[in-house]
């Protein structure tokens, strides 16, 4: 089968999507899958990609179709390529005969005795596509590409606005660029991209939008370390952090990196990045090398304390908590297929033992900034509220005049929630 074949392309796509059916990490899956291939063409990695990550935002609405045409249960990798398969036919109505025939010679590679029922549920779909319509909307799963329990979180959360915040999570993610201001200044990036033909704009917070993502080999002065790639929503962390020169800092979750660099990129401070993961940690020292920047990295559980601190407090600390991960899905559309709804206040059992430990390294009138990029409450507005009532010396310290800033997703930026804490004595 050539690798620039469509065939190719939706076998390994399918390959992929079968691995997070039973349960696999998809970014793990893919990184694998590129170092067992080092020699693909641009073009079969941008279409192997898009194909998997497509196909995996488009939670439940493959499903709602495959639930009318079979009857038994397919081999995983069978069913994967009938999602894969059936994504593609939407996005491209006028090459559904070619689709049918790529996507049977990828069956025929892995599973030759299937390859009829492959051809038959696609042919199926192709003739009764206006039924399909109404099967999916009826459908709140397929309509809305994310479980069930999901849903309705994130409609008992956000009564105004849960719609919207569903459909951004669905979208293409934003590409956005961070300006070290060390090196640079936005009126230089801006030029720059402008030069290159990148088409690109400024927003509120100084991350420089561009129209298209773009590959980062492309963009001017990256190599130079004069621009990084971060979501514009994690930009507000450092400035909400609001760390000054002299400053002793503790990024306390840190890999891969974006927040410490930009922490030093704004000011001369002591940093120590700690993280858990030492594969991770390593992406830290990568990205701060690239960058000529400087930390402390340590590898280490912040909530054991014994095993990092020396006893010195902190005046600033940067709690960047792992979570659901339900603000960035459209990144890792994976975790829509993974992550349980018992899952959730396990990650907020997590956040409180963080929150808790960290509290004990922070300096009197010192200040602490709490960020998820959750769109659930439970790990943002009420993990802070218990957090309040479970220590009389914090309080919050408002941020543009409000508690704290939930920032939903949208077409700009990644989904976030923000608050900051200070200590009191
Ligand atoms: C949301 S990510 C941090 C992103 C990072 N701040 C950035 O902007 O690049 C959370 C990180 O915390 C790490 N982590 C999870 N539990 C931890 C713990 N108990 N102590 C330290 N790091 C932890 C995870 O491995 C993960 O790398």
């Amino acid at each position: 089968m050539p690798q620039d074949s469509l065939a190719y392309a939706l076998k390994q796509a399918s390959t992929l999507v079968a691995g997070v059916l039973e349960g696999g990490n998809l970014t793990d899956g893919y990184e694998a899958m590129l170092s067992a291939n080092p020699s693909w063409p641009d073009a079969t990695r941008g279409a192997v990609r898009d194909l998997t990550w497509s196909t995996l935002r488009e939670f439940g609405r493959g499903d709602a179709v495959l639930r009318h045409y079979l009857h038994k249960p397919l081999p995983t990798y069978l069913h994967a390529l009938l999602l894969v398969a059936l994504y593609r036919l939407e996005q491209r109505p006028a090459q559904s005969h070619t689709l049918v025939d790529q996507a049977v010679e990828a069956a025929a590679a892995e599973v030759p005795a299937l390859k009829g029922v492959i051809n038959g549920v696609l042919r199926n779909v192709l003739r009764e596509t206006m039924k399909l319509e109404g099967w999916r909307d009826a459908d709140i799963e397929a309509r809305y590409a994310c479980p069930r329990w999901w849903i309705e979180r994130v409609r008992y959360d956000h009564p105004a606005d849960w719609e919207a915040i569903l459909q951004a999570g669905n979208l293409h993610p934003p590409m956005s660029l961070r300006v070290n201001a060390r090196r640079a200044s936005g009126e230089d990036v801006s030029a720059a991209l402008e030069k290159a033909g990148i088409p690109a704009r400024k927003l509120e917070n100084g991350a420089i939008l561009l129209a298209h993502p773009v590959p980062v080999q492309r963009l001017p002065g990256f190599a130079e370390g004069l621009v990084s790639v971060q979501d514009a929503g994690a930009q507000w962390a450092a400035q909400w952090l609001g760390a000054v020169d002299g400053e002793r800092v503790l990024d306390a979750c840190a890999a891969p990196g974006g927040k410490s660099a930009h922490l030093l990129e704004r000011a001369d401070i002591d940093l120590t990045a700690l993280e858990l993961d030492p594969t991770r940690a390593a992406r830290v020292r990568t990205n701060l090398d690239r960058l000529g920047l400087a930390a402390r990295i340590k590898v280490a559980d912040c909530r054991r304390l014994n095993t990092w601190w020396d006893g010195e407090p902190f005046d600033r600390i940067l709690a960047d908590v792992p979570c659901s991960a339900s603000g960035v899905v459209r990144r890792h559309p994976d975790i829509k297929w993974l992550r349980r709804n018992e899952d959730i206040p396990r990650f907020a059992a997590q956040q409180a033992e963080i929150l808790d430990a960290l509290w004990q390294t922070l300096a009197p009138g010192g200040t602490m900034l709490y960020v998820t990029c959750s769109v659930f409450d439970e790990e943002n507005r009420r993990q802070i509220d218990a957090f309040l009532a479970r220590h009389p010396d914090a309080e919050t310290h408002a941020i543009d005049a409000s508690d704290s800033r939930s920032l939903p997703p949208t077409a700009d930026h990644d989904g976030f929630y923000y608050a900051r804490l200070r200590k009191l004595r």
